[in-house]
């Protein structure tokens, strides 16, 4: 490996494009994943959702070279991982944590794979400040929560200053503190061009820090395109019931954003609200509604109608 000056190196222009087309895995008489094909474009965050078992990490694990597939390709530009110049350097994975030596530091974990890629060992102190585990760094893997192996995974994937990041399941293990600082790193690390592919088998999860969702269920695609636009879809007839002291001037607010209100509005100033997640009714409440005195989603739930969909029970419109 080459030019060891990761702050020197080019930022991640341009972005990089995956494109995953017609791709397959069998396992003996079973299928993991079935004639999938979509795109994941740079500068977005893209939410990979699917069941336990729908064959996200098998699908990862082909754009990687980590599995070979049955048929189709997994691309990166146009390039098979395998035939990537500098791969370390255009993608960082954060896949599961096996390779960690469990007496070793967080640090020095890093470090060694600073110098099996060409990294000066700096890198490792910058990208452990980076995911918050600078204090933590001196000490031993077997120590650390499952929320500082995650961290530390990610400190790893992000190590040679990738263009493209694909993480498995990243919120695993983080508290909710840890969760809002992943959302938000992911829409920082976007933000800078990169492509930022994450996977999750909630979606409620990701819905709010993905610009795009692609979900699959039984190694098959179900949606694919913009956030907003497939949880609406996903969603179907759910609404958010919202409570305030001054539900007329909210309701004006809402129908103004494109939402829909139920009408005649109900009693006590509650308004079922159609067409726009709790996180935007929420903040229109605050800006427009008084004092808010309830703010939740009406079934059907999110979370459900995603398992409904995703189990064959119900159909995206
Ligand atoms: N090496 C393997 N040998 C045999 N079957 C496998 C292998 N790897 C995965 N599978 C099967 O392929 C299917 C997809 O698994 P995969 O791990 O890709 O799903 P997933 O969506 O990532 O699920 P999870 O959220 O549980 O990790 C499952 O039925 C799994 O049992």
């Amino acid at each position: 490996m080459t030019s060891p000056e990761v702050k020197d190196a080019p930022a991640p222009a341009g972005g990089r494009t995956l494109e995953f087309r017609g791709l397959s895995k069998r396992y003996r008489d079973r299928s993991a994943v079935e004639d999938l094909s979509f795109t994941v474009g740079p500068g977005r965050v893209t939410g990979f959702l699917g069941p336990n078992g729908a064959g996200k990490t098998t699908t990862l694990r082909m754009l990687l070279g980590l599995t070979a597939p049955t048929s189709g390709t997994a691309t990166i530009d146009g390039q098979l991982y395998r035939d990537l110049e500098r791969p370390l350097r255009t993608v960082g994975a954060m896949l599961d944590e096996s390779g960690t030596h469990r007496r070793r530091t967080g640090r020095d974990h890093l470090r060694v794979q600073c110098a099996a890629t060409g990294l000066p060992a700096r890198r490792a102190d910058e990208v452990l400040d980076h995911v918050g585990l600078a204090k933590a760094g001196g000490r031993r893997y077997e120590e650390y929560s499952l929320g500082m192996r995650q961290r530390l995974n990610l400190a790893q994937a992000l190590l040679g200053d990738p263009p493209v990041l694909i993480l498995d399941e990243p919120s695993n293990g983080l508290d909710p503190e840890g969760i809002a600082w992943m959302r938000s790193l992911l829409k920082k690390l976007a933000a800078e061009g990169r492509t930022v592919l994450v996977s999750s088998h909630l979606i409620s999860e990701v819905e709010q820090t993905a610009d795009d969702l692609v979900i699959i269920s039984q190694g098959r695609l179900v949606a694919e395109g913009p956030s907003r636009e497939i949880a609406a879809r996903v969603r179907g007839e759910s609404r958010v019931r919202v409570r305030c002291s001054r539900p007329a001037e909210l309701a004006a607010a809402l129908v103004a954003a494109g939402a829909t209100v139920a009408d005649p509005p109900a009693e006590d100033g509650l308004l079922f609200v159609g067409g726009l997640g709790t996180g935007a009714v929420a903040a229109l409440a605050a800006a427009h509604g008084g004092e808010l005195y309830e703010l939740a989603e009406d079934a059907p739930d999110l979370e459900q109608a995603f398992l409904r969909l995703t189990q064959g029970k119900a159909e995206i419109r």
